[in-house]
């Protein structure tokens, strides 16, 4: 996966260096104008520093262009105060003694255009926040706080959102119910978001792009389907590995209840997720281990969805298992993985360059949100 550094003129653009103690930081990245930006790797690899560092909470040296703006260079450094971001914790740090409408509005106020009633109803209702307004922030659920939370940073008009972990703290169930709301809002949004995770569940549903950073640095930097298909990465090696591509809906047929879907002009069926906008752009989520390979189009099968690939790469997964890279003929730049018994890929005689057919046990929406450009 190459590093890519083009993002247009409306872009994020971050370059970092300089030391915490003994941690070293060395970072440079791009984001575009809109669309989340996943920064994810281990604990202690520098994440939040470096979204510190972009809010200018932390001092490094560098260089931070939003937009048009300059917030840092060699020559000057704009306050955090001056730096339109939005930040958001893991723990929401809401106004004990104001409700959750005064909350809401407290960056707002601050705003340079103050309180505006149709985006304030709009992120309202994104977020599901009408019927918590008058409540005080006490009696709320940790899943609900962080919405209100992101209902804030989110009237307060960043150029920036900065999501630092938000659902970590928040159990599995209370993750589910906010993650919907989170995809909403965040398909709407017009500005570049930098979501810090190492939770690969919630990078596959709601990033777009994804920066893995080790030990200070950037190890990998571009689109969710190529940094989960990079077998230089370690995504492919975990149990659950997953593709995520994008698709767009064709059509919906009633009489069994499937939705067709378009992947790079191949047919895919999903089933029990109901009617859905024809045209409308979708994430496809396909686990390794779902996918089987065969040589001929499988006709005597009860699994309805083969598509026509060409094996990129074979590489060991396990002492009995190989990850097999795969490109969909037809779109090469999407790619999923195979997991499959080395005693198979030996009897089919599997090699890179053959074209193949993938059948997907099964495939998933992974999200109502569409993967950005
Ligand atoms: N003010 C500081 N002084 C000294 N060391 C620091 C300081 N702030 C952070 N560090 C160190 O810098 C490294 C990176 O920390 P950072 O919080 O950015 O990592 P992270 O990837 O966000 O980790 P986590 O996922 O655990 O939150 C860690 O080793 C941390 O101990």
């Amino acid at each position: 996966m190459n590093a890519e550094a083009e993002t247009g003129p409306a872009g994020l653009s971050v370059a970092l260096a300089g030391r915490l103690g003994a941690f070293a930081l060395d970072i440079a990245f791009a984001a575009p104008a809109t669309g989340v930006t996943a920064l994810f790797g281990p604990s202690g690899s520098g994440k939040t520093s470096v979204l510190r560092g972009v809010a200018g909470l932390a001092a490094f040296d560098g260089r931070i262009t939003v937009g048009d703006e300059i917030w840092q260079d060699a020559a000057s450094f704009r306050p955090p105060h001056r730096r339109a971001v939005g930040y958001v914790f893991q723990e929401a740090s809401l106004f004990a003694h104001l409700t959750v409408a005064k909350n809401l509005v407290y960056g707002a106020r601050r705003s340079p255009g103050g309180v505006d009633a149709a985006h304030h109803a709009e992120i309202v209702e994104l977020l599901g926040l009408g019927p918590l307004l008058a409540r005080a922030p006490a009696g709320l659920s940790g899943g609900e706080r962080q919405r209100v939370a992101l209902g804030r940073a989110i009237l307060s008009r960043p150029k920036l959102l900065l999501m630092d972990e938000p659902l970590s703290a928040l159990d599995r169930f209370a993750k589910d119910e906010i993650l919907p709301y989170f995809e909403a809002l965040q398909a709407e949004l017009a500005i570049p978001v930098l979501y810090v995770s190492h939770d690969i569940a919630e990078v596959e549903r709601l990033a777009d792009r994804i920066v893995v950073i080790e030990k200070g640095r950037v190890q990998a930097a571009g689109g969710l389907n190529a940094a989960l298909t990079d077998s230089g990465l370690g995504f492919v090696r975990d149990p659950h590995a997953a593709a995520v591509l994008p698709a767009r809906v064709v059509a919906y047929h009633t009489e069994d209840a499937l939705t067709e879907l378009d992947l790079g002009g191949q047919p895919v069926f999903v089933d029990g997720s109901g009617p859905h906008d024809v045209g409308a752009a979708r994430r496809l989520r396909i686990e390794a281990r779902d996918v089987s390979l065969s040589r001929e189009i499988p006709t005597l099968s009860t699994i309805s969805n083969t598509l026509k690939v060409r094996i990129l790469a074979i590489e060991p997964a396990s002492a009995a298992d190989y990850s097999v890279f795969l490109a969909l003929e037809g779109a090469e730049q999407l790619s999923f993985v195979a997991k499959v018994t080395r005693r198979s890929a030996r009897r089919l005689s599997l090699a890179p360059g053959d074209s193949v057919f993938a059948q997907i046990k099964s495939v998933s929406l992974a999200t109502a949100r569409a993967i950005g450009d």
